[in-house]
């Protein structure tokens, strides 16, 4: 079998607190990936909706417009300020996500924009799953309200590491996705999230596990930091988690940095230990990953 991944790397999971200046968020994102490439990150992932409050009463009021691509600085500067930190950091950066605006159909959409270490973008994400819930008592949300879905998988070759899956936080809900990214080859599935105080404590660590022992890949969840003021409180313990689902690293509610070293031996071994990979039974049920799946929008 082809190495998932071809060469050990750094994975840096930046648990960011931002506010409602979003060029000060801009700002701070960079002070940030710039530190967690210091490090030696090779693949730096920011939070959902890292530079902008989360909610849907933000949404229009933070959107930016991405398409036709490339946007211009006027358009949308976080798809510019994006581009210049992969480029300062030289290394391949998942930009959380934000709030878009589409010309063409008139729609918002909640949306994670990849870059190379050159400063390309890479992969765009619109979330699939719109977080719409309703847990009385605790908390009621409904992104439907605002935004609009996004209708692909969107998997992302890195051409000295291998692909990697992106997706936005309640998308990580639904194995299927996860499931089709594995066996499409995929050795590590990204998750930019806001979990919230019910959810987060409930289901945040949970979620990540299990989307790593189905698929025996790497998973990764970045929350933004936690803060009180806000009208949503996000979860936090951004979290990276092994093939085996283990945990690699997970943060508290605060700000912070969650590192991780991923290997392709490591899955190689897990694989080989519980060889579902090659006992699965579709004669039985089918392969979701085979037949109808969106790739392209
Ligand atoms: N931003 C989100 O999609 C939140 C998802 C969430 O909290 C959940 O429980 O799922």
């Amino acid at each position: 079998m082809a190495k998932l991944l071809k060469k050990p790397l750094k994975l840096a999971l930046v648990q960011l607190a931002s506010g409602a200046d979003k060029a000060a968020n801009l700002a701070h994102a960079r002070t940030k990936v710039l530190e967690a490439a210091a490090k030696g990150a090779n693949i730096v992932v920011l939070p959902e909706c890292f530079n902008s409050p989360y909610g849907t009463k933000f949404f229009p009021k933070y959107a930016e417009t991405l398409l036709p691509s490339p946007p211009t600085k006027e358009q949308s500067p976080s798809y510019h300020a994006l581009s210049e930190i992969a480029k300062e950091a030289k290394a391949y950066l998942v930009g959380g996500s934000i709030p878009e605006y589409a010309e063409d159909t008139k729609k918002y959409y909640n949306t994670s924009l990849t870059f190379d270490p050159q400063g390309n973008i890479l992969a765009t994400h619109r979330k699939v799953h719109l977080f719409d819930i309703d847990i009385p008592g605790k908390i009621t949300f409904r992104e439907s309200e605002v935004l609009s879905p996004g209708n692909k998988v969107t998997i992302v070759d890195l051409p000295e590491y291998g692909k990697v899956a992106i997706a936005i936080c309640y998308d990580v809900r639904f194995p299927e996705l996860a499931m089709i990214a594995a066996r499409k080859g995929c050795f590590l599935l990204l998750y930019p999230g806001a979990f919230n105080l019910t959810t987060g404590a409930l289901h945040w660590e949970l979620q990540a596990r299990a989307r790593a022992v189905d698929n025996q890949v790497y998973v990764g969840l970045c929350s933004p930091a936690r803060d009180m003021t806000a009208e949503y409180n996000a979860w936090g313990h951004s979290v990276v988690v092994d093939p085996n689902a283990e945990i690699l690293s997970q943060l508290d509610e605060k700000e912070g940095i969650a590192y991780a070293d991923l290997d392709g031996a490591r899955i190689e071994e897990v694989r080989k230990g519980i060889p579902i990979y090659t006992q699965r039974r579709f004669e039985v049920y089918p392969d979701v990953s085979e037949g109808k799946v969106k790739y392209e929008e």
